[in-house]
Parts: structure tokens; C-alpha cells; sequence
């Protein structure tokens, strides 16, 4: 069977490179402009998989992903790509010459945040340009060569597009890596990715608190601490209800069983918490 496999696009953005790196390039690659498309995409059946950015190292939680998740479109994780993240400073040829003086940066707002100390320090005066993807952002300055501006984005973003790479290795920080999350509306869904990639096991689950109840989230952590179950993150983001809502997003190095994780999630709906689970997956490392 042949997949069909949607991601943040357009061409040459980081996502497609995690998606030609991780699955048979026999695939169907369908990009979409945006992370919510990408999500609508997969809902509604029009691809098998969809692939977005959930977390880069330097930057934390990619909250357009998460909050959708979450808050619009109930997918499940069913997988998760770990990919090292070179960023490159590039302009429209005509322009290499000129490079220094650029007074404009399009990218995507986590590339711009991963580079922040090499843009303040090389380009304080330049306004900074949101776009939904290194990609779009790429591919937006090489139809705009009146645009005085510099793009970050990768090295096939600069071939795509014909862009010319003038400073490569721009991110602040060595180690920069991002997570990409594999969505499915099934919970038991496996990817097709490569063979070769073990993975590691991963359980995400998503919990709300009782609200005015002092302590809950100490015994949340109890309830996984004693079964020894390894938390690797926790988050909370605004329940988007009121000021002071959060959820949690647990992340536990296990992969779902019949014992552990099950006795951990009733324990919290016994305390009046709320609990999803949105998925248990493996996360594959480049
Ligand atoms: O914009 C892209 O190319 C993406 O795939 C999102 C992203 C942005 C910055 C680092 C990693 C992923």
C-alpha cells in the first residue's frame, strides 16, 4: 500500500526533511500551508499520516501544535521524529553583496527564536517577518527580490528556492534538535516509517486539575513516582477558560501496559482529575 503523508510545507521545510529522512521515499508527500491544514488533513482522512513540529530543544513546545491538539482537533500521537536543526542565513541572489545591510527577516518564528543572539548581535536594526514555515518564508523572498531582506532556513530551502546561502550554522545554540510529531486520528495506528529505527517508548498523557484543591498536583506526580513510572516532561499551557487554567502534558518514558499506566490514570480520575491520553508511540532519533 502506498501512504499518503501530509506535513508543514511548502517544499524544503524542516518537517519534509524529517518526513524524507524517516519513511520509504515511495511515499506520497502531500505539503500543507499550515500546522492546523496539516491537522484538518488527517482528520479527515484526505492523507494516511500527518507530520508537524512539536518541540525544538532551544525554543520548548511548538504551541500552535499543541494547543490545537488539544484544543480543536483530537488526534492522536502515534509517533515522534528527533532531527538535529542547522539554520542558514540566506538571500535572494541579487543581493549576496549586500547581505549586511538586509533590514528584514522572514522566517518561521522558532527559527528566528533559535538564532536570536546571532540576529541581535548581526542585525539589530532588521525587523523581524513571521511566516508559517522556513519554507514559505524561503520561497516568499525568492519571488520578492525587491524585498531587502534574509531568510533562515535549511540547505534544500536554499537549492528549492534558489536562494544563496551567505552565513550557514547560524542557531545559538549547538545542540538543536526538534521533535516532529506523527498524528493519526487512531490511537493504535503505527507509522510506516524506515526500518533500521528502533524507537523509544513514549506515552503522552494530557491532565486537568480539580480547581481549588490544594496539593492535586503533588499526588499526580505521586501516583507516577511510586509506580516508577519516568516522567520526562511536564508542561502546562492555558486551558483558554480563564486566567490560572492550565492542563498538564505528562510525558512518561513507557509505553502502555495493562498494569502501570492504567492504575496511574485511575488514581488521578479518582482524585477529580481529568485524563487523555494522546498517544503511546514510539519516538525515533535521526
Ligand atoms: O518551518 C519549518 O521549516 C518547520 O518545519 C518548522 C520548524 C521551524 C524551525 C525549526 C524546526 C522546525
Amino acid at each position: 500500500m502506498s501512504y499518503r503523508i501530509g506535513f508543514l510545507g511548502p517544499k524544503a521545510t524542516f518537517t519534509h526533511l524529517a518526513v524524507s529522512k524517516f519513511f520509504h521515499e515511495q511515499i506520497e508527500q502531500i505539503p500543507y500551508a499550515t500546522i492546523p491544514a496539516c491537522m484538518d488533513a488527517v482528520a479527515a482522512g484526505d492523507v494516511d499520516f500527518s507530520i508537524v513540529p512539536l518541540e525544538n530543544a532551544i525554543e520548548g513546545s511548538v504551541n500552535l501544535t499543541v494547543d490545537y491538539l488539544v484544543h480543536e482537533q483530537p488526534l492522536h500521537i502515534v509517533g515522534e521524529m528527533v532531527v538535529p536543526i542547522n539554520q542558514h542565513f540566506m538571500v535572494h541572489p541579487d543581493r549576496v553583496s549586500s547581505w549586511q545591510q538586509v533590514d528584514k527577516i522572514v522566517s518561521h518564528s522558532h527559527a528566528i527564536a533559535q538564532c536570536h543572539r546571532y540576529l541581535h548581535n548581526e542585525f539589530p536594526q532588521a525587523e523581524h517577518s513571521y511566516a508559517a514555515s522556513t519554507g514559505a518564508a524561503a520561497q516568499f523572498v525568492s519571488k520578492h527580490p525587491e524585498e531587502n531582506a534574509g531568510v533562515i532556513a535549511n540547505e534544500m530551502a536554499a537549492e528549492v528556492y534558489g536562494l544563496s546561502i551567505v552565513k550557514k550554522d547560524i542557531h545559538d545554540y549547538h545542540y538543536n534538535h526538534t521533535l516532529f510529531a506523527i498524528l493519526h486520528p487512531s490511537m493504535s495506528e503505527k507509522p510506516p516509517v524506515l526500518p533500521g529505527y528502533e524507537g523509544k517508548d513514549k506515552t503522552t498523557i494530557m491532565v486537568t486539575l480539580p480547581s481549588n484543591q490544594s496539593g492535586t498536583l503533588h499526588q499526580v506526580l505521586s501516583a507516577f513516582a511510586w509506580r516508577k513510572l519516568n516522567m520526562s516532561k511536564i508542561e502546562s499551557r492555558p486551558m483558554k477558560t480563564g486566567l490560572g487554567n492550565y492542563f498538564f502534558l505528562i510525558d512518561l518514558e513507557h509505553a502502555m501496559d495493562s498494569v502501570l499506566i492504567p492504575g496511574a490514570v485511575n488514581e488521578l480520575e479518582a482524585l477529580g482529575c481529568g485524563v487523555k491520553i494522546l498517544g503511546s508511540y514510539k519516538a525515533f532519533y535521526a
